[in-house]
């Protein structure tokens, strides 16, 4: 941080995380930091935001016991504040996770900027928006960055973290080690890139099934189990780019490149996203419910939860990411 905006406390000194909004990552976020064994206020202005919260919160804390919680964890150390100000009043750290709306985010951190502690870092969890994008109503902009977690972010530990051209490197390096200490796997950016990283990859993948389910080329069960009965089990635990370095055999990614690098030329992919339309909407949607059958939200939130502890603890990640 600049000398004239130190941070109040070091990474490792955070006690009291705001959360601000609470829906499915913002509530996220707050079982995961509960777990972890911080204070957290949250604030968010919907009327039934509590309820909400404090069922999402349950709902999560079965996974959260079994893979471990901090000394001290507990859900009690949730407080609901009443107002914005008075959530972020003893931060020591603030999460934004409102609609992914452009001139709200704006507007939101820009308050919070304003009631917010010298110094504190504060992230934004949006999927897609540069904070140089975001910052731009904000005074002391410097401690606005980007912190993208994954659905949800109580179990998948990556945290994109990237900063805007009014954010001081220093609290980009702030951000960071705080995930970190927060049980977090990190990846910083020096830079910003659309969509970061992860959301670019997922969704060049995502604008590909859709095109495919606008083409009638196959159904939302194909395409699910093209990924879990495929490539899904590969990645988990090892990259695309090693994953296809093994595809060359022992010539490794040399041998994969010049046998099947012709193959990128070749018109596999469509690229730009397709028309949304109401035809599309209701193919995805209709899909989607056949896939759960009679399971209940709840019911996939369950099964989700386990499948990615699951996961974790067969490719040895648990101790690693958790503590
Ligand atoms: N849903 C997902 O899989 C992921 C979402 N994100 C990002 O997280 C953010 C939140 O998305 P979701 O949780 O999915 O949305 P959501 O719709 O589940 O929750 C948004 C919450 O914000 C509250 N809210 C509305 N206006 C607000 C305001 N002015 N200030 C504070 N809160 C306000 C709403 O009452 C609601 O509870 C977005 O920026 C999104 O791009 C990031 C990663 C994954
Ligand atoms: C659907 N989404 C673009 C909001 C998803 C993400 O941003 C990350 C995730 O959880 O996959």
């Amino acid at each position: 941080m600049p000398e004239n905006t130190p941070a109040p406390c070091a990474p490792e000194d955070v006690r009291r995380v705001a959360c601000i909004g609470a829906g499915v990552i913002g509530g996220g976020w707050v079982a995961h930091f509960l777990a972890r064994g911080y204070d957290v206020t949250a604030w968010d202005p919907a009327a039934d935001a509590g309820d909400r919260l404090r069922r999402l919160v349950a709902a999560a804390w079965p996974a959260l016991e079994q893979i471990g919680l901090a000394d001290g964890a507990s859900q009690d150390r949730l407080t609901l504040a009443p107002t914005l100000a008075e959530a972020v009043a003893d931060a020591d750290f603030v999460q934004e996770s409102a609609p992914e709306k452009l001139e709200l985010k704006r507007s939101l951190l820009a308050e919070l900027a304003a009631a917010t502690r010298p110094g504190v870092v504060i992230a934004s969890s949006t999927s897609g928006y540069p904070m140089t994008d975001m910052q731009t109503e904000a005074e002391n902009a410097g401690r606005l960055v980007v912190g993208h977690p994954f659905n949800p972010p109580y179990l998948i530990p990556l945290v994109e973290v990237v900063g805007g051209e009014q954010t001081d490197p220093g609290a980009v390096a702030w951000a960071s080690r705080f995930y970190g200490v927060a049980g977090k796997s990190v990846i910083t950016m020096d830079r910003e890139l659309p969509g970061f990283i992860a959301n670019r990859l997922q969704e060049a993948l995502w604008r590909e099934a859709l095109h495919m389910v606008a083409n009638g080329e196959a159904t939302v069960e194909d395409i699910d189990a093209s990924i879990t009965e495929g490539p899904g089990l590969r990645w988990a635990f090892m990259g695309p780019c090693l994953t296809f370095a093994l595809a060359g055999g022992e010539g490794g990614m040399a041998h994969m490149l010049d046998h099947f690098g012709p193959s990128l030329k070749s018109p596999w992919t469509r690229l730009e996203a397709p028309e949304l339309d109401r035809a599309l909407r209701d193919a995805m949607v209709d899909g989607c419910r056949e896939a759960a059958g009679d399971r209940t939200y709840a019911d996939l939130v369950a099964a989700r939860d386990q499948g990615v502890i699951d996961v974790l603890r067969a490719t040895g990640r648990l101790g690693s990411t958790h503590r």
